[in-house]
């Protein structure tokens, strides 16, 4: 899609091509339609982030409760959404051994009980050894620290999943 052809849709339209820019959370599209029209793919990124940021303490952390686990339950029975399923595959999650996999599980469950909400971090970005150092560095953090830590992570993850959406001009 163009920018041009973005700032076409309708609401609905919008909410079904960009509902999923941030994991399982509909209201962040929903909510930044009204910015249009968008100048190009940066502005676009920017509204949700701004949306994000400007999210209280107790909707940030529902953020992130909206997130699967990296390689937890719904990935194992292949249930993740199609861009959940995609990251996860390409920090090789989908291959890591039976003591990868338990450590990971573990730390996942020490993080989870900590903070209430779960360990987040943008897998396209990050391979398997960053993403166990990150969860084993992150969970020595405060849950203040690591909302926001968690909230900079979805905006990562929002960012790549929109350029995959949105083609620059350039491109055509
Ligand atoms: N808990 C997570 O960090 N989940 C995920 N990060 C990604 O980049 N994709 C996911 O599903």
């Amino acid at each position: 899609l163009t920018i041009a052809e973005v700032n076409k849709l309708d609401s609905e339209e919008f909410i079904e091509i960009f509902g999923n820019v941030v994991e399982n959370c509909k209201l962040a599209a929903a909510a930044v339609w009204s910015h249009k029209p968008f100048q190009d793919v940066d502005h676009l990124n920017q509204t949700i982030a701004d949306f994000l940021d400007a999210l209280p303490q107790k909707g940030k952390e529902g953020v992130l409760r909206c997130h699967p686990d990296l390689a937890g339950r719904l990935a194992q029975a292949g249930q993740l959404t199609a861009e959940s399923t995609q990251e996860q595959r390409s920090a090789g999650l989908d291959q890591l051994t039976q003591d990868e996999l338990s450590t990971l599980t573990d730390l996942n469950q020490q993080y989870k009980v900590k903070f209430g909400f779960p360990f987040v971090i943008c897998a396209r970005l990050n391979k398997k050894a960053a993403i166990l150092n990150g969860l084993t560095e992150r969970l020595k953090h405060s849950a203040e620290e690591e909302t926001l830590a968690g909230v900079e992570e979805v905006k990562k993850i929002c960012q790549l999943r929109i350029v995959d959406i949105v083609t620059s001009e350039a491109k055509l």
